[in-house]
């Protein structure tokens, strides 16, 4: 399947903003009562502010023009309370706001971190690392910045225009109607630059995942890029990608800001007309002066709040455009899913591979037509040139991968029949490169291993010297309490393979596969492994990949894997033949 994102489109792409933007208020859909406490919050902010105006002119034509100044004391007095109290509402909607938007910042990261726990291998080697960080960290982040800074903003800068509006048609109809007539030029742009803005913030958000993932690149190949001196090349990549981030950021920022001038042109243009159309209707002695002043206040409230909107229209398409990265990882579907096996297959194997074709995503195809079968307790070897396909078939029976033909049958069934946790408790995969997790030894060998969760490290030690693993252990410091740190740079690459070979020996696993497992590990070290592989009980199934022939002499069978087959090697000799003229003719 293709699970490339840059060559994948999401779900919610092509719908438009307030299809999208009614998804995403569901993401806060359950924070019901803090929302409508924000809410309440800021429709009375809104009101007070929409009365002030009002409250002003009033003033001017009762108290001023009559030179009343108690009244003017009282009215004075009035506004400042409404402004402590708008003070404290804004507060309040603030604090709600941030509240939703951080929580719901947390369940969107959880959300996509859960998803990328669930998807396929195939999902990781399509995808730079560097770019899905960015998705967690950053595009969550706009999501939450709209949501924690822009709605309420947005809610009350809609409720106060609406307000003024309706105001502006009440005193005078026909000055209204002049003074709105610029918003509906405001609309009809916004429409149509909407489209044109989303589009340039969804380039910067691209950009700043291939910039994550250049920085991610040289920070995990350090020591590649000093032993071989490519700084300077580095430098350059990454000012190339920093500079592709510059203009795409640029281009995004006129893009946000563009609204704002259009906006505000449109809002002095709307001044403009009231202030001639009422000065007009004065002279004619239709309106008063503090009418004109509570007016022109309304135009203002007006048309302020709908600049405002303007930058907060960014802000949404910034959003959008992150929820568009965001919802392209939520909605992929693994596609290694567990299926209903009714066929009955004849096959006392332990596990089989029938007429398994298989290619990677978009590539040609690795194994062709191959068919085998693994009988319990004895001993395979994988062997064959560099790229002939030997990793690969491996990773096929322990399904990182399904065929993309035939079938793989684990104790006689669909391996795809079996849940992960049936299929990984039956087979124990040791990869060409260990990974571990910032944690002690113990942490490390109980990966995923409940059966011994429990356990005191007196009691994992008698398990251990059970499974004659005791001498492995002794190579580590202070045992299981052995710190290992986060990409694992204090220990060796074998002392690595060494943990990864004990968590896949504790589990006990019907089928044990070694890919390059020893390839790092010294040879009185690898004897030491070689006896514990002949303690290990005696149905257990093993499969071995080496290019050191020492390593697999013992096999009870030799498969040589290139160029697309799989066939049998018979006797030493003849694998060793077979590699040789392998190797020459790759
Ligand atoms: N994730 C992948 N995506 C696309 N092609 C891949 C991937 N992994 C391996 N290949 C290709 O599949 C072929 C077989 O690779 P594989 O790793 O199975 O060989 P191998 O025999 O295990 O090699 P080695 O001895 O070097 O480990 C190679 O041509 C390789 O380029």
């Amino acid at each position: 399947m293709n699970y490339n994102l840059s060559q994948l489109s999401g779900k919610d792409e092509k719908k438009s903003t307030f299809a999208v933007l009614k998804k995403l208020l569901l993401l806060i859909a359950h924070e019901r009562r803090r929302l409508l406490f924000a809410f309440i919050a800021m429709v009375i902010n809104s009101a007070l502010l929409l009365l002030s105006p009002l409250i002003i002119g009033h003033t001017i034509d009762n108290y001023m023009t009559t030179k009343q100044f108690d009244g003017v004391l009282l009215y004075s007095g009035i506004l400042l309370v409404m402004f402590l109290i708008t003070l404290f509402t804004g507060y309040l909607q603030t604090k709600l706001m941030g509240g939703v938007g951080q929580r719901m910042l947390y369940t969107l990261r959880n959300a996509i971190f859960n998803k990328l726990q669930e998807l396929p291998v195939s999902f990781f080697s399509q995808n730079k690392a560097g770019d899905l960080i960015s998705r967690v960290n950053n595009d969550t982040d706009k999501v939450n910045q709209f949501f924690s800074q822009s709605l309420m903003q947005f809610l009350s800068s809609l409720f106060t225009m609406l307000g003024s509006g309706v105001f502006l048609l009440l005193i005078n109809f026909k000055l209204g109607t002049a003074t709105l007539g610029p918003a509906v030029l405001i609309l009809l742009f916004t429409v149509l630059a909407s489209a044109w803005v989303k589009r340039k913030n969804a380039v910067n958000l691209k950009s700043v995942g291939s910039l994550s993932a250049g920085i991610q690149e040289s920070l995990n190949n350090f020591k590649v890029i000093i032993a071989f001196n490519r700084r300077d090349y580095f430098r350059k990549r990454f000012d190339e990608t920093n500079q592709q981030n510059y203009h795409t950021a640029i281009g995004a920022g006129i893009a946000n800001n563009i609204f704002v001038p259009v906006f505000g042109l449109f809002s002095s243009i709307a001044q403009l007309v009231v202030l001639l159309y009422g000065i007009q209707l004065i002279a004619a002695g239709e309106f008063t002066i503090g009418l004109l002043i509570s007016y022109l206040s309304y135009a203002v409230t007006f048309y302020n709040p709908l600049r405002q909107l303007a930058a907060l229209w960014s802000s949404l398409q910034v959003a959008l455009a992150a929820w568009d990265r965001i919802s392209q990882i939520l909605s992929l579907e693994n596609d290694l899913r567990t299926v209903r096996d009714d066929t009955r297959h004849r096959s006392d194997a332990l596990l089989s591979f029938r007429n398994v074709h298989f290619a990677y995503a978009g590539g040609q195809e690795i194994l062709h037509n191959i068919s085998f079968d693994l009988q319990k307790g004895k001993t395979y070897a994988l062997i064959g040139p560099t790229g002939g396909g030997k990793t690969t078939t491996a990773s096929l029976m322990a399904r990182l991968y399904d065929a993309t033909s035939g079938t793989v049958l684990l104790d006689g069934k669909d391996i795809r029949s079996f849940t992960a946790e049936e299929r990984t408790n039956r087979i124990g995969f040791i990869l060409q490169e260990p990974f571990l997790f910032s944690g002690t030894v113990r942490d490390n060998i109980l990966y995923s291993n409940t059966a011994y969760k429990d356990y005191t490290n007196a009691q994992l030690e008698a398990v251990i010297q059970a499974a004659h693993l005791e001498d492995l252990l002794l190579l580590f410091d202070k045992g299981l309490e052995t710190e290992v740190s986060s990409g694992a740079d204090n220990i060796s690459l074998g002392q690595k393979q060494l943990i990864a070979f004990m968590r896949a020996v504790l589990r006990n696993p019907k089928l044990l596969i070694l890919d390059e497992a020893t390839a790092n590990i010294d040879t009185v070290t690898e004897q030491l492994l070689s006896d514990i592989l002949n303690k290990l009980p005696q149905e257990t199934t093993l499969v071995i990949i080496a290019h050191r022939l020492n390593t697999i002499e013992n096999a009870d069978e030799i498969y040589f894997v290139n160029s697309g087959e799989v066939i049998k090697a018979g006797t030493m000799d003849h694998a060793m033949n077979m590699l040789i003229k392998g190797k020459r003719s790759s």
